[in-house]
Protein backbone atom coordinates (compact mmCIF):
# COMPACT_ATOMS: atom_id res chain seq x y z
CA UNK A 1 0.00 0.00 0.00
CA UNK A 2 1.07 3.30 -0.53
CA UNK A 3 2.77 4.82 2.53
CA UNK A 4 1.06 8.27 3.82
CA UNK A 5 3.06 10.37 5.52
CA UNK A 6 0.78 13.46 7.10
CA UNK A 7 2.88 16.78 7.81
CA UNK A 8 0.51 18.93 10.68
CA UNK A 9 -2.25 16.72 12.39
CA UNK A 10 -4.42 19.73 12.45
CA UNK A 11 -7.73 19.97 11.51
CA UNK A 12 -7.02 18.58 8.10
CA UNK A 13 -4.67 16.58 8.78
CA UNK A 14 -6.81 14.72 11.13
CA UNK A 15 -9.48 14.83 9.16
CA UNK A 16 -7.59 13.01 6.42
CA UNK A 17 -6.26 10.37 8.38
CA UNK A 18 -9.53 9.20 9.93
CA UNK A 19 -10.69 9.10 6.66
CA UNK A 20 -8.33 7.19 5.78
CA UNK A 21 -8.59 4.56 8.23
CA UNK A 22 -12.72 4.38 8.27
CA UNK A 23 -11.99 3.87 4.37
CA UNK A 24 -9.62 0.54 5.21
CA UNK A 25 -6.27 2.47 5.12
CA UNK A 26 -3.70 -0.11 7.04
CA UNK A 27 -2.44 1.99 10.35
CA UNK A 28 1.39 1.01 9.51
CA UNK A 29 0.96 2.55 6.24
CA UNK A 30 0.43 6.16 8.09
CA UNK A 31 2.72 8.49 9.68
CA UNK A 32 2.08 12.18 11.33
CA UNK A 33 4.31 14.57 12.24
CA UNK A 34 2.72 17.01 14.85
CA UNK A 35 4.82 19.34 16.71
CA UNK A 36 2.24 20.32 19.17
CA UNK A 37 3.14 17.57 22.32
CA UNK A 38 -0.48 17.68 23.51
CA UNK A 39 -2.17 17.53 20.10
CA UNK A 40 0.44 14.36 19.18
CA UNK A 41 -0.32 12.33 22.09
CA UNK A 42 -3.83 13.03 21.92
CA UNK A 43 -3.58 11.76 17.90
CA UNK A 44 -1.88 9.06 18.66
CA UNK A 45 -3.74 7.42 21.70
CA UNK A 46 -7.36 7.97 19.76
CA UNK A 47 -6.13 7.01 16.05
CA UNK A 48 -3.39 4.40 17.27
CA UNK A 49 -0.93 5.73 14.47
CA UNK A 50 2.72 6.88 14.88
CA UNK A 51 2.99 10.15 15.71
CA UNK A 52 6.57 11.54 15.31
CA UNK A 53 7.16 15.59 16.19
CA UNK A 54 9.48 15.90 13.30
CA UNK A 55 8.08 15.82 10.02
CA UNK A 56 12.16 14.61 8.54
CA UNK A 57 11.44 11.50 10.46
CA UNK A 58 7.63 11.15 9.54
CA UNK A 59 8.74 11.80 5.50
CA UNK A 60 11.24 8.82 5.56
CA UNK A 61 9.98 6.17 3.98
CA UNK A 62 6.99 7.63 2.88
CA UNK A 63 5.75 7.53 -0.88
CA UNK A 64 3.43 10.06 -0.35
CA UNK A 65 4.60 13.16 1.97
CA UNK A 66 1.09 15.58 3.09
CA UNK A 67 1.75 19.05 3.90
CA UNK A 68 -1.18 19.75 6.11
CA UNK A 69 -0.03 22.88 7.97
CA UNK A 70 -0.42 26.52 7.90
CA UNK A 71 0.80 28.86 4.93
CA UNK A 72 2.83 30.32 7.32
CA UNK A 73 4.64 27.30 8.25
CA UNK A 74 5.75 25.63 5.24
CA UNK A 75 9.26 27.06 5.58
CA UNK A 76 10.15 25.32 8.42
CA UNK A 77 8.80 22.27 7.17
CA UNK A 78 10.53 22.45 4.33
CA UNK A 79 13.88 23.44 6.08
CA UNK A 80 13.23 20.18 8.04
CA UNK A 81 12.75 17.84 5.50
CA UNK A 82 15.66 19.67 3.92
CA UNK A 83 17.74 16.80 6.62
CA UNK A 84 17.24 13.97 4.60
CA UNK A 85 17.74 12.99 1.08
CA UNK A 86 14.13 13.40 -0.28
CA UNK A 87 13.47 11.45 -3.49
CA UNK A 88 16.76 8.90 -2.93
CA UNK A 89 15.33 5.95 -1.07
CA UNK A 90 12.23 5.27 -3.05
CA UNK A 91 9.97 7.23 -5.45
CA UNK A 92 8.40 10.24 -3.33
CA UNK A 93 5.49 12.99 -3.90
CA UNK A 94 4.70 15.77 -2.37
CA UNK A 95 1.45 16.98 -1.68
CA UNK A 96 0.52 20.54 -0.50
CA UNK A 97 -3.02 20.49 1.09
CA UNK A 98 -1.97 24.25 1.90
CA UNK A 99 -4.19 27.16 0.59
CA UNK A 100 -2.22 29.58 -1.54
CA UNK A 101 0.81 28.11 -1.82
CA UNK A 102 2.07 27.32 -5.42
CA UNK A 103 4.12 24.49 -6.34
CA UNK A 104 6.67 26.37 -7.59
CA UNK A 105 7.52 27.36 -4.23
CA UNK A 106 8.16 23.89 -3.08
CA UNK A 107 10.04 23.08 -6.02
CA UNK A 108 12.62 26.06 -5.52
CA UNK A 109 13.51 24.53 -2.27
CA UNK A 110 13.17 20.85 -2.80
CA UNK A 111 15.72 18.24 -4.43
CA UNK A 112 15.95 18.78 -8.65
CA UNK A 113 13.33 17.69 -10.31
CA UNK A 114 11.23 16.67 -6.99
CA UNK A 115 7.28 16.16 -8.10
CA UNK A 116 5.01 18.14 -6.20
CA UNK A 117 0.92 17.65 -6.35
CA UNK A 118 -0.97 20.96 -5.02
CA UNK A 119 -4.62 19.89 -3.61
CA UNK A 120 -7.38 21.19 -1.88
CA UNK A 121 -9.71 18.73 0.01
CA UNK A 122 -12.69 19.92 2.46
CA UNK A 123 -13.25 18.49 5.87
CA UNK A 124 -16.24 16.10 4.44
CA UNK A 125 -12.93 13.73 3.77
CA UNK A 126 -13.61 13.14 7.20
CA UNK A 127 -16.96 10.85 6.47
CA UNK A 128 -15.70 9.91 3.22
CA UNK A 129 -17.54 12.51 1.12
CA UNK A 130 -14.72 14.69 0.83
CA UNK A 131 -14.46 16.89 -1.95
CA UNK A 132 -10.33 17.00 -3.39
CA UNK A 133 -8.91 19.07 -6.13
CA UNK A 134 -5.56 17.98 -7.40
CA UNK A 135 -3.48 20.76 -9.46
CA UNK A 136 -0.18 19.21 -10.75
CA UNK A 137 2.54 20.96 -10.60
CA UNK A 138 5.83 21.03 -12.96
CA UNK A 139 7.39 17.86 -12.60
CA UNK A 140 4.39 15.88 -11.28
CA UNK A 141 3.57 12.83 -13.70
CA UNK A 142 0.37 10.88 -14.86
CA UNK A 143 1.70 8.17 -12.76
CA UNK A 144 2.10 10.33 -9.62
CA UNK A 145 -1.20 12.02 -9.84
CA UNK A 146 -2.51 8.82 -10.11
CA UNK A 147 -1.36 7.57 -7.27
CA UNK A 148 -2.61 10.55 -5.31
CA UNK A 149 -5.70 10.42 -7.00
CA UNK A 150 -5.86 6.77 -5.82
CA UNK A 151 -5.34 7.32 -1.90
CA UNK A 152 -7.31 10.74 -2.13
CA UNK A 153 -10.31 8.84 -3.65
CA UNK A 154 -10.51 6.81 -0.46
CA UNK A 155 -11.44 9.92 1.28
CA UNK A 156 -13.87 11.57 -1.31
CA UNK A 157 -14.20 12.60 -5.19
CA UNK A 158 -11.59 14.04 -6.80
CA UNK A 159 -11.33 15.73 -9.42
CA UNK A 160 -8.40 17.58 -11.45
CA UNK A 161 -7.64 21.47 -12.41
CA UNK A 162 -4.98 23.83 -13.77
CA UNK A 163 -2.94 25.25 -10.58
CA UNK A 164 -4.33 28.33 -11.36
CA UNK A 165 -7.67 27.71 -10.49
CA UNK A 166 -6.64 26.60 -6.92
CA UNK A 167 -7.27 29.57 -5.36
CA UNK A 168 -10.59 29.83 -6.84
CA UNK A 169 -11.07 26.07 -6.04
CA UNK A 170 -10.58 27.06 -2.17
CA UNK A 171 -13.05 29.28 -2.06
CA UNK A 172 -15.48 27.28 -3.04
CA UNK A 173 -14.62 23.82 -2.15
CA UNK A 174 -12.11 24.05 0.46
CA UNK A 175 -14.11 26.91 2.16
CA UNK A 176 -17.44 25.92 1.43
CA UNK A 177 -18.53 23.32 3.92
CA UNK A 178 -18.47 26.27 6.40
CA UNK A 179 -20.70 28.31 4.25
CA UNK A 180 -23.63 25.10 4.22
CA UNK A 181 -22.92 24.76 8.25
CA UNK A 182 -23.70 28.68 8.34
CA UNK A 183 -26.96 27.94 6.49
CA UNK A 184 -27.61 25.27 9.05
CA UNK A 185 -26.87 27.36 12.00
CA UNK A 186 -28.87 29.97 10.45
CA UNK A 187 -31.88 28.06 9.51
CA UNK A 188 -32.07 26.30 13.30
CA UNK A 189 -32.12 29.58 14.83
CA UNK A 190 -35.70 30.19 12.88
CA UNK A 191 -36.61 26.97 13.09
CA UNK A 192 -36.38 27.59 17.34
CA UNK A 193 -37.58 30.96 16.36
CA UNK A 194 -40.98 29.43 14.94
CA UNK A 195 -41.63 27.05 17.94
CA UNK A 196 -39.25 23.99 17.69
CA UNK A 197 -37.44 22.84 19.62
CA UNK A 198 -33.55 22.97 19.35
CA UNK A 199 -33.44 18.85 18.81
CA UNK A 200 -36.35 18.94 16.23
CA UNK A 201 -35.44 22.11 14.68
CA UNK A 202 -31.69 20.32 14.08
CA UNK A 203 -32.98 16.91 12.85
CA UNK A 204 -35.21 18.32 10.36
CA UNK A 205 -32.16 21.31 8.92
CA UNK A 206 -29.78 18.94 8.53
CA UNK A 207 -32.21 15.67 7.34
CA UNK A 208 -33.09 18.56 4.67
CA UNK A 209 -29.90 19.42 3.60
CA UNK A 210 -28.36 16.18 3.28
CA UNK A 211 -32.07 15.21 1.54
CA UNK A 212 -30.99 18.69 -1.05
CA UNK A 213 -28.01 17.43 -1.28
CA UNK A 214 -28.95 14.04 -2.53
CA UNK A 215 -31.49 15.68 -5.10
CA UNK A 216 -28.71 18.21 -6.88
CA UNK A 217 -26.39 15.15 -7.48
CA UNK A 218 -28.71 12.35 -8.47
CA UNK A 219 -31.63 13.90 -10.09
CA UNK A 220 -29.33 15.72 -13.24
CA UNK A 221 -31.51 18.96 -12.83
CA UNK A 222 -30.33 22.75 -12.17
CA UNK A 223 -30.60 24.28 -8.88
CA UNK A 224 -32.76 26.83 -9.82
CA UNK A 225 -35.40 23.98 -11.55
CA UNK A 226 -35.02 21.81 -8.09
CA UNK A 227 -35.82 25.39 -6.79
CA UNK A 228 -38.73 26.10 -8.93
CA UNK A 229 -40.20 22.58 -8.84
CA UNK A 230 -40.43 23.69 -4.19
CA UNK A 231 -41.88 27.37 -4.95
CA UNK A 232 -45.96 26.66 -5.11
CA UNK A 233 -47.01 29.93 -6.75
CA UNK A 234 -48.55 32.52 -3.71
CA UNK A 235 -47.25 29.71 -1.74
CA UNK A 236 -44.85 30.02 1.05
CA UNK A 237 -41.80 28.93 -0.04
CA UNK A 238 -42.23 32.44 -2.69
CA UNK A 239 -42.65 34.33 0.70
CA UNK A 240 -39.39 32.93 2.24
CA UNK A 241 -37.19 33.66 -1.35
CA UNK A 242 -38.60 36.98 -1.26
CA UNK A 243 -36.98 37.76 2.04
CA UNK A 244 -33.71 36.23 1.26
CA UNK A 245 -33.27 37.83 -2.11
CA UNK A 246 -34.22 41.04 -0.18
CA UNK A 247 -31.73 40.73 2.11
CA UNK A 248 -28.62 40.12 -0.67
CA UNK A 249 -28.01 36.77 0.36
CA UNK A 250 -27.30 35.89 -2.69
CA UNK A 251 -24.37 38.80 -3.37
CA UNK A 252 -23.38 38.18 -0.02
CA UNK A 253 -22.21 34.28 -0.90
CA UNK A 254 -20.80 35.94 -3.81
CA UNK A 255 -18.76 38.20 -2.51
CA UNK A 256 -17.94 35.48 0.15
CA UNK A 257 -16.15 33.57 -2.62
CA UNK A 258 -14.44 36.57 -4.17
CA UNK A 259 -13.04 37.23 -0.54
CA UNK A 260 -12.03 33.94 0.26
CA UNK A 261 -10.20 33.51 -3.09
CA UNK A 262 -8.41 37.10 -2.37
CA UNK A 263 -7.48 35.70 1.02
CA UNK A 264 -5.76 32.16 -0.59
CA UNK A 265 -4.06 34.75 -3.29
CA UNK A 266 -2.32 37.07 -0.41
CA UNK A 267 -1.45 33.88 1.40
CA UNK A 268 0.76 32.93 -1.70
CA UNK A 269 2.15 36.60 -2.26
CA UNK A 270 3.05 36.77 1.17
CA UNK A 271 4.72 33.59 1.55
CA UNK A 272 7.01 33.99 -1.89
N1 LIG B 1 -9.32 23.10 7.80
C1 LIG B 1 -9.74 22.95 6.56
O1 LIG B 1 -10.95 22.78 6.29
C2 LIG B 1 -8.77 22.95 5.42
C3 LIG B 1 -7.46 23.34 5.59
N2 LIG B 1 -6.60 23.35 4.53
C4 LIG B 1 -5.22 23.78 4.69
O2 LIG B 1 -4.60 22.88 5.58
C5 LIG B 1 -3.62 23.56 6.36
C6 LIG B 1 -3.86 23.26 7.81
O3 LIG B 1 -5.13 23.75 8.18
P1 LIG B 1 -5.83 23.29 9.54
O4 LIG B 1 -5.71 21.81 9.69
O5 LIG B 1 -7.15 23.93 9.55
O6 LIG B 1 -4.84 24.01 10.60
P2 LIG B 1 -4.47 23.57 12.07
O7 LIG B 1 -3.84 24.75 12.70
O8 LIG B 1 -5.65 22.92 12.71
O9 LIG B 1 -3.37 22.42 11.85
C7 LIG B 1 -2.03 22.63 11.55
C8 LIG B 1 -1.22 21.69 12.44
O10 LIG B 1 0.12 21.66 11.96
C9 LIG B 1 0.97 21.55 13.10
N3 LIG B 1 2.30 21.98 12.66
C10 LIG B 1 2.70 23.23 12.29
N4 LIG B 1 4.00 23.21 11.93
C11 LIG B 1 4.42 21.93 12.05
C12 LIG B 1 5.66 21.29 11.82
N5 LIG B 1 6.74 21.99 11.40
N6 LIG B 1 5.76 19.97 12.03
C13 LIG B 1 4.69 19.27 12.49
N7 LIG B 1 3.48 19.84 12.74
C14 LIG B 1 3.35 21.14 12.52
C15 LIG B 1 0.30 22.45 14.13
O11 LIG B 1 0.73 22.16 15.45
C16 LIG B 1 -1.18 22.13 13.90
O12 LIG B 1 -1.63 21.07 14.72
C17 LIG B 1 -3.72 25.04 6.01
O13 LIG B 1 -2.66 25.40 5.16
C18 LIG B 1 -5.05 25.15 5.30
O14 LIG B 1 -4.98 26.12 4.28
C19 LIG B 1 -7.00 22.94 3.29
C20 LIG B 1 -8.27 22.53 3.07
C21 LIG B 1 -9.29 22.54 4.09
O1 LIG C 1 -9.79 28.65 6.03
C1 LIG C 1 -8.77 28.27 5.44
O2 LIG C 1 -7.84 29.07 5.17
C2 LIG C 1 -8.64 26.84 5.01
C3 LIG C 1 -8.46 26.69 3.51
C4 LIG C 1 -9.73 26.09 3.01
C5 LIG C 1 -10.49 25.76 4.22
N1 LIG C 1 -9.87 26.13 5.29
Amino acid sequence: MTRVAVIGGGRIGEALVVGLIDAGYAIKDLVVAEHDGGRAADLSSRLGVRVTDAAADAAEGADLVVLAVKPSDVDRVLTDLGRIELGGQREQVLVSMVAGVSTSRYENKLPAGFPVVRVMPNTPILVGQGMIVIAPGRYARPGHLETVGEVLGAVGRVTTVAENQMDAVTAVSGSGPAYCFLVAEALIDGAVGVGLSLRTATELVVQTMVGAAAMLQESGESPNDLRAAVTSPGGTTAAAVRELERAGVRSAFIEAVHAAKERSERHGSATE
